[in-house]
C-alpha cells in the first residue's frame, strides 16, 4: 500500500476534488472497456497472454510498483518471466527484461514492433501529427528518418561540427575553473545539462541561437521545463485517453511551454531565411535547420516536410539528445567518484595517450580503449533511456505467447543490461569487462555498439535504433576526458572524497536521484 501511495503522490500531487475526479475516472474508463468487444486475433488459438501477476481491480499492478519503475519491473521479471504483462491503472503493457526476448521484438519480429504507442506527453503535444520519435512507421518517419542517417546527423555534418563540440567542452572546463576560483561547487548536472544544450543549439540552429546570449539561454531554459513536465505527464499515463482531463494542470504548463518554444524557433527560421535571401555567407557551414528550410523549399524533394513538420523535428531532437547525453556524462562521473582506481586508471591513459596539457579530441579516442571502456560500462550500468517503448502492430507470439496487437511493448533494456544469464558480477562497474581479452569481450562487442547483440542494447536497435548514437559517442567521452583530466572533485574544499549514492531516481527516464554537486580542484592549470 505504501508504494502505492507514494507512486499516487509522484504522479501529481492531487487535492482531494481531483482525488474524486481521478478515481471517478479511472472507474468509468474500467466499465467501459468492459463493455466493448474484444477484436478478432489473426492468431489461431491455443497460446496463453503473456504472464502477470495477480492484478487488484481498477489499479491493476500499481501497487506492485515502487517509483523506480526499472527496478520494478526488473523484480516482476524475476519473478513472472521475461515477457510479463501489466496493468497500471488504465495503461495496458507488456515488459520484456532478458536479451532473448528483447531480440525477438527488436529483431525476429521487428517489422510488427516499428512503431510507438501515443504516450505520455503525446495528448498536449501541438506539434501532434509531425512527432518523428512517436512517429508511427510509415513514409513520414521513413522520409525523416533517412534524411536524419543520411544528412542532418550524417559523420560528414558531424565532422562539420566538431570545433563547436570542442568549444563547448572548453567552455565547460572553463565554468569549472570559474566555479573553483570563487571557491563554489559545481552542480555537475546542471553543468552537463548546460554543455549538451549548448552544443545541439549550435549544430541545430547555428550561431543565431548563440550570437544573441538571451536565446540560446531562452531555449536551455525551455528545454529545462519541456523534458521535466513531458516526464511527468509520462507518469500520468496510468490515467489512458482519460489523461485528457489535465488533473495536475501539467498539460496546460506543457502547451504553454511549448508555444513560447515554437515563437522562439519561429523567429530563428526567419532568421535563417532572411539569411539565405540576402545571399547566405558562402564560408558558413549548413546547420541541421539550413538543411531541413532546403529540403521544405524543395519542390522536388522526395516528400514535402512543413514549417511544423521542422520545428516538431527540432524540438524532438532537442528532446532526445541533451538530457540522455548529460545524464550519461553525470553517471560516468559518479561511478569514477566512487571508484577512485578507475578513475586512476583513466586519468593515466589520458595523459600518456594526450598529455597534460591538450585536452582530449574526438580524434584521440580510437587511441583510448580504456575510456571507451568506461563509456560502454556506464551504459550498461545507467542507460539513459532505459525504457524502449514499441508498439505491436499485428497479433504476435512472443516467448510462446500471444501478444495483442496494438499492445505497448516495453524493453527494460536497464534489466536486459544486467540479467546475470549475460554478465558476470551484473551490478558491478567493471569497464575492464570491455577492453580487448577480458573473458566477458565474446569478440562481439563492436555488434553489441550497434544494438546487434541484445544483451547490450543502450541505443536500442535496427530501423528505430537511436540515430543519435554517434553525436552522444563523441560528447561524452570528451566532455568526461576533460573532467578526469583537469579536476579532482571533492565534497568540500579539503575533504578527500565521499562516496556517492547512485540510487536510481523515479520515472521512466531513472536518472540518478541525489544532486552531484562537488568542489573541483584543478589538477593542471595550463589550459
Ligand atoms: C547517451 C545518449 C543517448 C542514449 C542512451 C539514447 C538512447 C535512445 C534509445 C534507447 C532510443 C530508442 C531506440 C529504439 O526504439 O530502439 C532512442 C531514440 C532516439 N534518439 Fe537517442 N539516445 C541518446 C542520445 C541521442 C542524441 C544525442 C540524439 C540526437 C541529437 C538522439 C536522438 C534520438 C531520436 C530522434 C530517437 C527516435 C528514433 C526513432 O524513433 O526512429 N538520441 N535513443
Amino acid at each position: 500500500m505504501n508504494a502505492m501511495v507514494t507512486i499516487f503522490h509522484n504522479i501529481t500531487s492531487l487535492s482531494p476534488f481531483w482525488c474524486f475526479w481521478f478515481i471517478t475516472a479511472l472507474l468509468l474508463h474500467f466499465f467501459l472497456k468492459k463493455l466493448l468487444p474484444n477484436p478478432k486475433s489473426s492468431i489461431p488459438g491455443g497460446y496463453a497472454l503473456p504472464p502477470s501477476p495477480p492484478a487488484l481491480p481498477l489499479i491493476g499492478h500499481l501497487h506492485l510498483l515502487t517509483p523506480v519503475l526499472v527496478t520494478s519491473f526488473q523484480t516482476l521479471a524475476r519473478r513472472y518471466g521475461s515477457l510479463i504483462e501489466l496493468r497500471l491503472g488504465a495503461s495496458k503493457c507488456v515488459v520484456v527484461s532478458t536479451a532473448t526476448v528483447a531480440k525477438e521484438v527488436l529483431k525476429t519480429h521487428e517489422h510488427n514492433f516499428l512503431s510507438r504507442p501515443e504516450f505520455g506527453a503525446s495528448e498536449y503535444f501541438i506539434y501532434r501529427g509531425s512527432r518523428f520519435v512517436m512517429a508511427p512507421y510509415g513514409p513520414y518517419w521513413r522520409f525523416m528518418k533517412k534524411l536524419t542517417m543520411t544528412r542532418l546527423l550524417s559523420p560528414p555534418q558531424l565532422a562539420i561540427a566538431a570545433a563547436i563540440r570542442r568549444d563547448e567542452v572548453g567552455k565547460l572546463v572553463e565554468r569549472i575553473e570559474a566555479n573553483s576560483r570563487e571557491k563554489k561547487p559545481s552542480d555537475l548536472r546542471l553543468e552537463f545539462t548546460t554543455l549538451t544544450n549548448n552544443i545541439i543549439s549550435r549544430m541545430l540552429l547555428s550561431t543565431r541561437c548563440c550570437d544573441g546570449i538571451d536565446e540560446a539561454q531562452e531555449v536551455q531554459d525551455l528545454m529545462w521545463k519541456i523534458n521535466r513536465l513531458a516526464g511527468k505527464l509520462s507518469l500520468g499515463d496510468i490515467l489512458g485517453p482519460l489523461k485528457v482531463l489535465d488533473f495536475s494542470g501539467n498539460g496546460k504548463k506543457f502547451v504553454t511551454t511549448m508555444k513560447r518554444f515554437d515563437g522562439l524557433v519561429e523567429r530563428i527560421m526567419k532568421e535563417h531565411e532572411a539569411a539565405v535571401n540576402g545571399g547566405r555567407d558562402p564560408d558558413r557551414k549548413l546547420d541541421v535547420l539550413d538543411i531541413l528550410l532546403e529540403c521544405h523549399n524543395d519542390p522536388n524533394a522526395e516528400m514535402n516536410i512543413s514549417r511544423k513538420d521542422i520545428k516538431s523535428f527540432l524540438l524532438d531532437l532537442f528532446m532526445a539528445g541533451t538530457d540522455t547525453t548529460a545524464t550519461a556524462i553525470l553517471w560516468a562521473m559518479a561511478e569514477l567518484l566512487n571508484r577512485p582506481k578507475s578513475m586512476e586508471e583513466l586519468r593515466k591513459e589520458i595523459i600518456s595517450v594526450v598529455g597534460e596539457k591538450k585536452l582530449v579530441q574526438e580524434s584521440d579516442l580510437p587511441n583510448l580503449p580504456y575510456l571507451r571502456a568506461v563509456v560502454n560500462e556506464t551504459l550498461r550500468l545507467h542507460p539513459s533511456a532505459p525504457l524502449i517503448i514499441r508498439e505491436c502492430l499485428d497479433d504476435c507470439i512472443i516467448n510462446g505467447t500471444l501478444v495483442k496487437a496494438k499492445t505497448r511493448v516495453l524493453v527494460n533494456a536497464y534489466a536486459v543490461m544486467r540479467d546475470p544469464e549475460s554478465w558476470s558480477e551484473p551490478d558491478r562497474f567493471l569497464p575492464e569487462r570491455f577492453l580487448e581479452g577480458s573473458h566477458e569481450n565474446i569478440g562481439s562487442h563492436r555488434m553489441e555498439m550497434k544494438g546487434q547483440n541484445f544483451r547490450y542494447i543502450p541505443f536500442g536497435s535496427g530501423k528505430r535504433g537511436c540515430p543519435g548514437s554517434s553525436l552522444a559517442l563523441l560528447v561524452f567521452p570528451c566532455a568526461m576526458a576533460a573532467m578526469v583530466q583537469r579536476f579532482d572533485f571533492k565534497v568540500d574544499g579539503d575533504g578527500d572524497g565521499d562516496t556517492i549514492d547512485l540510487t536510481p531516481g523515479p520515472g521512466f527516464a531513472a536518472e540518478m536521484a541525489t544532486p552531484l554537486v562537488r568542489y573541483a580542484n584543478p589538477i593542471n592549470k595550463n589550459t
